[in-house]
């Protein structure tokens, strides 16, 4: 049978969630001891899959879980699942509400069900424990004055029982999780795809990276940056955008980004979770009928207009610097750009003399703006 690895003990979240994947997908949980035992035990072959979180949207990013799909070298993301988090108060038979004294849970836990300690269990003394499973079990063993916040999954595996019931201050708590394995079928669509990179030291060029994407209507659902763990400042992104890795769209989009990144490294093609927004919001992606066309045309205009403004405000600055002198035409400039766009559009297989017409007639606009200001100025 399938075997699939989770981070223990038995009773987290990541049991959860792997005891519903395995009733799906016929295979069977095996209880790893940390997240790198997962990805080691997969990339040895002992396990063929390991299920791991990734985000959860209150308490953001799982800095290890990152870190080591960037460092494990042909494993890959296969699938991407949302489990809700229900927290509950867990007890021993018998054990009533006021004579409760001390509550364990995972830091995170107790701060996640603030409102309901506060409003029920004001006088109780807070533990800290490694994780909600590990509460449950020392619970399981404690007097009738102890209880512990963690999931119905804790409370079965423990012998416990749930004194109240989804007691988490929010209710929208979700935990991402990612299905890992050492192949990477391409799957039907909607898929995502997610690829890690490192962008180049000079101005501009996360800008430009984010760019090849918007340029081409791709959605991006997340980035995430984390430290390279080389010198200070240096960090490696880590990007999951609406596509599949061998759509044309996206492919030339990744090959675009070579110009701006040190490397990139492709984590996983698979399914888009249906709980994700950016599912809802997937219409395909392509360059094959005169609508994708003249979309995908539409956001380069828009991404011109841009430019042309971001332009005129740097035009309207040195109008600013020349105020004194009242020297508007710069004729060497004027000559300097001329003869870099022209052989920029040469590199670039444009018409020269279309080049040269849009900036003629865009340098003769900064000048008459320039006089305009200067004058009202005066
Ligand atoms: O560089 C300058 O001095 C500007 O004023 C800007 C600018 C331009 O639009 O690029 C405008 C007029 C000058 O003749 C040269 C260049």
């Amino acid at each position: 049978m399938t075997k699939l690895g989770y981070l223990g003990p038995e009773g987290t979240y990541s049991h959860t969630m792997a005891l519903r994947y395995a009733a799906e997908h016929e295979c069977q949980p095996v209880c790893c001891y940390s997240l790198s035992s997962v990805f080691q035990q997969v990339d040895d072959g002992f396990l063929d899959m390991g299920i791991v979180p990734v985000e959860n949207s209150t308490e953001g990013s799982v800095g290890e879980t990152l870190d080591l799909l960037l460092s494990c070298e042909g494993i890959y993301v296969n699938a991407e699942l949302l489990l809700p988090v229900r927290h509950h108060l867990l007890a021993r038979p018998g054990t009533v509400l006021a004579g409760i004294e001390k509550v364990y849970s995972h830091p995170q836990a107790l701060a996640q069900c603030r409102k309901f300690i506060a409003e029920h269990l004001p006088g109780a003394q807070l533990v800290e424990t490694a994780s909600t499973a590990a509460a449950a079990l020392a619970v399981a063993s404690a007097p009738l004055n102890a209880a512990a916040i963690g999931s119905d999954n804790a409370a079965a595996t423990y012998a416990l029982e749930l004194l109240s019931s989804d007691i988490q201050s929010n209710n929208d708590n979700v935990t991402r999780f990612l299905v890992i394995s050492r192949d990477n079928p391409v799957p039907a669509v909607p898929a995502k795809t997610s690829l890690a990179l490192a962008v180049l030291d000079h101005p501009g060029a996360l800008s430009r990276i984010l760019r090849e994407f918007s340029l081409r209507a791709i959605n991006l659902t997340r980035i995430e940056s984390r430290p390279a763990g080389s010198k200070l400042g240096d960090y490696i992104f880590f990007i999951d955008l609406v596509g599949r890795v061998d759509d044309p769209v996206v492919a030339e989009a990744v090959e675009a980004l070579s110009n701006n990144t040190l490397w990139i490294k492709f984590l996983g093609c698979y399914p888009a979770c249906e709980g994700m927004k950016s599912y809802q919001q997937y219409q395909g992606s392509g360059y094959s009928n005169i609508q994708q066309l003249r979309g995908k045309i539409d956001l380069v205009d828009d991404e011109i207009l841009y430019l042309l403004t971001m332009r005129q405000r740097l035009v309207d600055r040195v109008a600013d610097l020349k105020k004194d002198t009242c020297e508007v035409i710069d004729q060497t400039r004027e000559a300097e750009i001329m003869n870099r766009v022209k052989e920029q559009a040469r590199e670039n297989n444009l018409n020269t003399d279309m080049v040269v017409k849009i900036f003629r007639l865009m340098l003769l606009e900064s000048v008459r703006r320039q006089k305009t200001l200067i004058s009202a100025s005066l």
